[in-house]
């Protein structure tokens, strides 16, 4: 046990950094996940697997380097929630992010698009739908925030 890194409270998640990049207007990027990925065409934040040693905010600046081609400024834990899907337990570290330097490119041949709740991209990954009604309470919006057919 003495060389295990002390990083993750639990082995049995994979813990994830989630962005949620948000334009001057408040609205906030969805991309789409590219074919091979387990739900392939789901709507979600930009963001991926915390590899092993990296902080959440590390993570969150190589994943969106990697995916958007773009580099954040800093980053600031918001929330945090867990999602248990058939391959993966999974422990989602959700930040916001409204610097970054550089224009997005869709570097893995994903969709991107900018949007305001209700959201309009479907279907959405069902471990971000916690995350959607708390930016619904913060922005005073009643009603469904994503479609669910
Ligand atoms: N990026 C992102 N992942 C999410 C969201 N909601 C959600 O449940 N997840 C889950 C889906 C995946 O199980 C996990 C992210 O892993 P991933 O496979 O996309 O990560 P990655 O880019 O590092 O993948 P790879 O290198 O292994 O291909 O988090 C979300 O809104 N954004």
């Amino acid at each position: 046990m003495g060389d295990m890194p002390d990083v993750a409270p639990s082995r049995k998640h994979t813990e994830v950094a989630v962005g949620i990049l948000l334009d001057p207007q408040g609205r906030m990027l969805l991309t789409s996940r590219p074919a091979g990925k387990p739900y392939a065409g789901y709507w979600e934040f930009a963001g991926g697997k915390v590899e092993t040693g990296e902080t959440i905010e590390q993570a969150l600046r190589r994943e969106l380097h990697e995916e958007l081609g773009i580099t954040i400024a800093a980053a600031q834990a918001w929330r945090v929630t867990e999602h248990e899907y058939p391959h993966a337990l999974v422990r989602l570290h959700w930040c916001k992010v409204t610097r970054w330097s550089g224009a997005l490119e869709m570097r893995e041949g994903q969709s991107m698009r900018w949007q305001t709740l209700p959201l309009d991209v479907f279907p959405v990954l069902p471990g971000a739908y916690p995350v959607l009604a708390w930016l619904a309470a913060e922005q005073g919006f009643i009603g469904f925030t994503h479609r669910l057919e």
